[in-house]
């Protein structure tokens, strides 16, 4: 089926007993987008990710990728299917070197030539020159920079980001803001980034969706969402 979405996310629950943490979530995603995923602490956000990704079995509704319902496959079909998301510093093994990792990353993934897909995304990240370093020599920023390249191998049609930029600096969030925009553009990559960073979210998004206790509040460009009253009650205050 051809769609102009890479993801849609239809009606989409995820209840733990009484506790609604998704209820009625509504989602897209176009090519090459990134979309922002923002709300107050236990609104939703990682549940989402849990959701797309396959780690969690929704109540209700259903997952599509390019069109396809995905939502009875598993986390590691829905990845091969090219759902990827980024692990923060949990993938990483640290007495490996850079490249041996994303090259074995990529091998796993089934990519007939690992070392060629392993180069590509280190060089896309700026990585290639730390290739023979040992993850735990990394600065911290490299390390977070390691773990989105160990989600991109295989190419993946979506990546979803769970606060990537939580403990980086100014300069380190500003490099990774850069590199995630390149990616969208020269690799067609669609991204959905929870980030509680707002001049973050957005200054880089092309959409914003706002979730408040599981439900989304609003959803636009931008410039929309944040001129939205509810939103700025709800989340963002004054400082909006
Ligand atoms: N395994 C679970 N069992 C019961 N309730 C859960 C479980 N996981 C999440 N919740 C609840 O679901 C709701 C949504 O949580 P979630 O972690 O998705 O929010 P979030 O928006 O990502 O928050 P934060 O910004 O703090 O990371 C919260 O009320 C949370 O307590």
């Amino acid at each position: 089926m051809t769609t102009a979405y890479v993801l849609q996310a239809e009606d989409v629950a995820i209840h733990y007993g009484g506790v609604k943490a998704l209820d009625g979530v509504e989602l897209t995603l176009k090519k090459g987008q990134i979309r922002g995923l923002i709300g107050p602490n236990g609104a939703g956000k990682s549940t989402v990710i849990d959701a797309i990704t396959g780690r969690r079995r929704l109540t209700r509704g259903r997952v599509l990728l390019d069109g396809e319902d995905v939502s009875a496959l598993g986390a590691v079909e829905r990845r091969q299917r090219g759902l990827s998301r980024s692990f923060q510093r949990t993938s990483i093994f640290s007495g490996m070197t850079v490249r041996r990792q994303v090259e074995l990353a990529s091998h796993q993934m089934g990519m007939a030539d690992s070392g060629a897909d392993a180069d590509a995304v280190l060089e896309e990240l700026d990585l290639a020159r730390l290739s023979c370093m040992v993850a735990e020599d990394l600065g911290y920023g490299e390390q977070r920079r390691l773990d989105l390249a160990l989600a991109l191998v295989g190419r993946p049609k979506l990546l979803m980001l769970d606060e990537p930029m939580a403990g980086l600096s100014v300069k380190e969030s500003h490099d990774l803001a850069r590199h995630l925009q390149a990616l969208t553009s020269r690799w067609e990559v669609s991204v959905l980034l929870v980030e509680h960073d707002m001049d973050v979210v957005f200054g880089i998004s092309d959409a914003i969706t706002v979730f408040e206790l599981g439900r989304v509040i609003a959803s636009g460009d931008p410039a929309s969402v944040r001129s939205d009253a509810r939103v700025r009650e709800a989340y963002l205050g004054s400082a909006a």
